[in-house]
């Protein structure tokens, strides 16, 4: 049952070859047998799944169900999920049973989905290679020496070893197109506002945007089908209606324009991925598409930007953590400051007190000006390229990351080292444009991702790209040897 995609599972359940009950069983018995190696999930929930499981199949006979009915998903540890912990991948929030659910895991619900569990994650989303996680690092299936990327690294593992037919993740610098790209899986960031943040747990809330993450194209469009849509409860949410995002899968690429970045494809860029991007130029020039160099000059500003912006935003949302209303709280403290520095020094990891410290030195008087101010000039700057290109281009192709997934331990002594590897994806959160993952070779056993950029709220033509794609290539069928 898990080689079929998310689609080929929805015909499964709707023409009644199965049921949502025994591809629930299934997918559970699958993260018993695998997940000890692998540690994707953080929290497994099979009593309730099996509950959503059967109200799925009594919709499926009651013929008014959607097609994501009665399939199993799991979501990146984030969402709050009314009733089940909620940790962000951190000791803080380890006791943390959301009272509320989030309109994306709401929304998902109401759709008919099934909730298997929730996935591991970096340390309030801060990391890309899973390791930050106060629950372990988690293996990449195709290769268990390796990291599955992050910060949405469990919801990839998962999807990627098929414990799961799909996942949610969220994305603030590339936490989901990165692991999507290192573990063969098609993950598609949205236009900033496209889905609700309501209930997400914030980390940088002028990047923070959650998403799909599946094996295709066409799996993605089912599941931000149901996950898009304005939400009054997030100011930040876009009040633009929903197209059908399946309708414009079939369109043909001919005379689409697709722009190659140069700085995209200047040092540090490993040739087997600079080799299967080449090559999906070809695919996509046999498509029908023109191929034209374009230039993001300030492309090279991202990664201070973003390392300034995203920490400045996390030290004031990270606030609240205090030790007094939820969470993690110090043993006897003596007085107020004494529980409020020891329910931090205790509850966060080394990488959210790193984060912390950077962002509220740049806030500070004195520094606002030279380091926060600055950052923000270069942002525009950033979103004036990407605007500048769509005039010449329609979509941008380029690499997810420089090189494929790097070994378990091998950057963690060097947080640098580690942030460069969002160099290619930190430019759409910047900008706010969406952007979509999708596999596009290996090198060895170790996948490689491609990414496509496109205007604000250019999903349908994405999604249409992806899936043109996909029909002419054999990349994201291929399963890590295994599972
Ligand atoms: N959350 C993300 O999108 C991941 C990014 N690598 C960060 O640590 O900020």
């Amino acid at each position: 049952m898990h080689e079929k995609t998310l689609a080929g599972l929805s015909q499964a359940l709707h023409s009644k070859a199965i049921s949502s009950v025994e591809l629930t069983e299934h997918y559970l018995k699958r993260i018993d047998q695998f997940d000890g190696a692998l540690n994707s999930y953080i929290t497994v929930t099979p009593e309730l799944a099996l509950e959503q499981a059967r109200a799925a199949d009594a919709r499926l006979a009651a013929g008014n169900a959607t097609p994501l009915t009665g399939i199993p998903l799991a979501h990146k540890d984030l969402f709050c999920t009314q009733g089940i912990r909620t940790s962000c991948g951190s000791k803080m929030l380890d006791n943390f049973i959301a009272p509320y659910e989030s309109t994306v895991t709401a929304r998902l619900l109401d759709a008919g989905t099934v909730t298997l569990g929730k996935t591991n994650m970096d340390e309030f989303a801060m990391g890309s290679s899973n390791e930050s996680s106060f629950y372990g690092a988690v293996r990449n299936p195709w290769n268990s020496d390796h990291v599955p990327g992050g910060s949405s690294g469990g919801s990839a593992a998962a999807v990627a070893a098929r414990l799961c037919a799909a996942a949610t993740g969220t994305d603030t610098g590339g936490s989901i197109r990165q692991p999507a790209g290192y573990t063969a899986l098609t993950g598609l960031k949205p236009t900033y506002g496209r889905i609700s943040r309501w209930g997400m747990i914030a980390y940088a809330s002028s990047l923070d945007q959650a998403g799909p993450m599946a094996r295709t194209a066409e799996d993605c469009a089912l599941l931000l089908q149901a996950m898009a849509g304005f939400d009054e409860r997030d100011s930040s949410s876009v009040d633009e209606p929903v197209p059908d995002y399946s309708a414009q899968l079939n369109q043909p690429l001919t005379g689409l324009r697709i722009g190659l970045p140069k700085e995209y494809f200047a040092s540090g860029l490993d040739t087997a991925t600079a080799d299967a991007i080449a090559a999906a130029v070809k695919q996509f020039q046999s498509l029908g598409a023109e191929i034209k160099e374009i230039s993001l000059p300030n492309a090279e500003l991202a990664i201070p930007a973003y390392y300034i912006i995203a920490p400045a935003e996390a030290s004031s949302n990270l606030s609240r953590f205090d030790g007094v209303r939820f969470g993690y709280r110090c043993e006897n403290p003596t007085d107020l400051t004494d529980l409020y520095k020891r329910t931090r020094a205790e509850g966060f990891g080394d990488e959210v007190k790193r984060r912390i410290m950077v962002g509220a030195y740049a806030l500070s008087a004195g520094y606002y000006d030279a380091y926060y101010l600055q950052a923000q000039k270069v942002r525009r700057l950033i979103k004036n390229d990407f605007m500048a290109a769509y005039e010449q281009v329609d979509v941008i192709l380029c690499p997810t990351s420089p090189t494929p997934a790097f070994r378990i331990g091998e950057k963690i002594d060097d947080p640098v080292s580690l942030y460069l590897t969002d160099i290619y994806t930190i430019t759409a959160n910047l900008a706010g444009v969406p952007g979509i993952a999708l596999p596009a070779g290996f090198a060895g056993d170790l996948p490689i991702g491609m990414q496509l950029l496109g205007p604000y709220f250019s999903e349908p033509r994405l999604l249409n790209i992806a899936h043109q794609y996909q029909q002419n290539t054999d990349w994201h069928t291929r399963t890590p040897g295994g599972f």
